[in-house]
């Protein structure tokens, strides 16, 4: 579950804390129960990039509560964090991929650093990279790949650790339709499979097509939900 309670987002703190700049979201509550797909809607500026950044735990609120995963964040240890940040799949709008890695390499990433046996990422990347239809590129740099291949191993090295939350910020942003089509076909997989799903995105035409929940923000407000 993710829940956020009357959460208030300030820039400019130290690290990631909280900040005295003008708060960009403001009053923010909701609830995302398990295995739910949401749209995060609104135009730019309205926060999108921010709240994401707070359920995938890149920043913390400077007021309110957010739970993600059963876990409040008001009362969690810093030990805890980083086991809680592997739960979450991020994916963005321009990949971010790591350039000097092979795509093998890119996807095998945080099973590394999760510390798994090399035979168990052998086996689980050579899958992963089955189901996004890229096993053949497992040896090519980034920069070899179409943007549409590109963001299809952003989102291989976002669920081979089986996140229970996947959140996707803009992830067709830079992508034509076809291949737009192909990463939402993705995620909707994933939350098939019973991963909780957050994508922001500008695209109505998008949203049109696969109609599901969405949090709507303005100005750094919910102004809906549902
Ligand atoms: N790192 C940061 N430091 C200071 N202010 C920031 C930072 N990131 C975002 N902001 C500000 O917070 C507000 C919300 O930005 P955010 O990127 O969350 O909106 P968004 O809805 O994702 O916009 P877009 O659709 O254009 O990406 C904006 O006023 C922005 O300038």
């Amino acid at each position: 579950m993710v829940r956020f309670a009357e959460v208030g987002l300030r820039y400019g703190g130290p690290g990631d804390g909280p900040g005295a700049g003008p708060e960009v979201l403001r009053g923010v509550s909701f609830t995302l129960t398990p295995g739910s797909f949401h749209w995060l809607l609104g135009p730019s500026g309205a926060g999108k990039s921010s709240l994401l950044r707070l359920m995938h735990l890149a920043v913390r609120p400077s007021r309110g509560e957010v739970e993600v995963l059963g876990t409040r964040l008001s009362t969690a240890r810093r030990a805890a964090l980083p086991a809680l940040r592997r739960r979450i799949g991020v994916v963005y709008q321009d990949f971010r991929l790591l350039p000097h890695l092979s795509i093998f390499d890119n996807v095998a990433q945080p099973l590394r650093v999760a510390g798994r046996a090399e035979r168990q990422v052998r086996a689980d990347v050579t899958e992963i990279l089955r189901w996004v239809g890229l096993v053949g590129k497992a040896d090519a740099a980034p920069a070899a790949l179409s943007g549409g291949e590109q963001q299809r191993v952003a989102i291989a090295r976002a669920v081979v650790i089986r996140p229970a939350l996947l959140v996707a910020d803009e992830p067709t942003g830079n992508l034509d339709v076809a291949q737009a089509r192909r990463v939402m076909s993705l995620l909707q997989q994933m939350h098939r499979l019973g991963t909780t799903v957050v994508v922001a995105t500008h695209a109505e035409t998008l949203v049109a097509e696969y109609p599901a929940p969405a949090l709507r923000l303005a100005e750094g407000r919910l102004v809906s939900h549902g």
